[in-house]
């Protein structure tokens, strides 16, 4: 909606056939597509700009299969925030496997989408590792509504994507078990730290993590009832089993996969990174927040 309100025409790509005439998505209540949206089931072969929204565990499988009809100058810009689970890949490392050559981007920012939709004022990033290119392509994208920035650290501005939804679950585990707001903006707050060590090392830039796909996004996600992956922290911090809250939604919370991941990433580059290690074992290796809330506090005091 936000790329209609450019004026632009725009095909929305989806993988269900959807009733002829459809106008609306379940995932978007209350929304009327506008008059310039289409929706198709065919792969673009040509277009200004392809903006891949998938869940990240999908994007090699989508963008594998785009590849073969999108005319090769094409940019391609992930929305997708995440790490790819088995190879703890960043999406734009993906698609320079998948799509070879091809110019690519990221946009990622505090944006809930039916905030967007509605056409309420947000901002976001645009990176590319050609800042000309971001600036190209922000000016395609940019509306009165949806201010977009341009950045040539790409990969800051994936990391700090990816990392929010980590982190939006712990948050969320904080609040759910009562364990206050001040432990919750501790946590974003070194989050940051955390997070800035992982970019500096894997060729992102700290003051990244100070912008919108950053802080911005950290604020948003990890207070935001609206965030499936704080309220998937929520509900365990409130004891229900990670199983029973995935099995009851349909939408994705990327955290839950890309949490693993991360931590492998971090170990990888020899960063610490206490809180993604101490999420990814609440979530998958049977952690209790007790032995969290040790793991985290009984560290030694270190420097700010
Ligand atoms: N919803 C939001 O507010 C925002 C989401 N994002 C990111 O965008 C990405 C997509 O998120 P959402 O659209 O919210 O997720 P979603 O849970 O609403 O689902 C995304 C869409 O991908 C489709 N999908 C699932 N498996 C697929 C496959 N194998 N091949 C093709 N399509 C498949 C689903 O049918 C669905 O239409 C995620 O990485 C998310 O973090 C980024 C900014 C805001
Ligand atoms: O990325 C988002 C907002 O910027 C959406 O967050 P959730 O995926 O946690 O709902």
């Amino acid at each position: 909606c936000a790329t209609a309100a450019t004026g632009a025409d725009v095909a929305l790509w989806m993988r269900n056939p959807v009733p002829p005439g459809t106008r609306t998505l379940p995932r978007l209540p209350g929304i009327t597509l506008p008059d310039n949206v289409t929706i198709t089931g065919d792969f673009p072969r040509s277009a200004d700009v392809v903006l891949l929204v998938t869940p990240v565990q999908t994007a090699r499988d989508v963008s594998t299969r785009l590849q073969t009809v999108l005319d090769p100058a094409v940019p391609v810009v992930t929305c997708c925030k995440g790490l790819e689970q088995a190879t703890s890949l960043l999406p734009l490392d993906v698609l320079a496997e998948t799509m070879p050559g091809r110019p690519t981007g990221v946009l990622s920012g505090p944006n809930f989408a039916i905030e967007v939709a509605k056409g309420l004022p947000a901002a976001a990033t645009l990176a590319c590792a050609d800042l000309a290119l971001a600036q190209k392509l922000t000016s395609l994208l940019n509306t009165s509504a949806f201010r977009v920035y341009a950045s040539d650290d790409a990969a800051g501005v994936q990391l700090a994507g990816a990392a929010k939804n980590v982190i939006a679950i712990g948050a969320g585990i904080t609040i759910g078990a009562g364990l206050g707001e001040n432990a919750r903006a501790a946590l974003i707050t070194r989050a940051v730290a955390e997070i800035s060590r992982l970019a500096e090392t894997t060729g992102g830039r700290a003051s990244t993590l100070a912008g919108l796909a950053g802080m911005g996004d950290l604020i948003l996600t990890c207070t935001g009832r609206g965030s499936r992956n704080y309220s998937v922290g929520l509900e365990l911090g409130e004891g229900r089993s990670l199983e029973d809250i995935l099995a009851s939604r349909t939408t994705v919370a990327e955290g839950v996969l890309t949490a693993p991941a991360m931590r492998a990433l971090a170990r990888k580059h020899h960063v610490r990174a206490p809180i993604i290690e101490t999420v990814t074992r609440i979530l998958g290796e049977g952690f209790t927040i007790e032995e969290a809330r040790h793991l985290l506090l009984d560290r030694p005091p270190t420097q700010e």
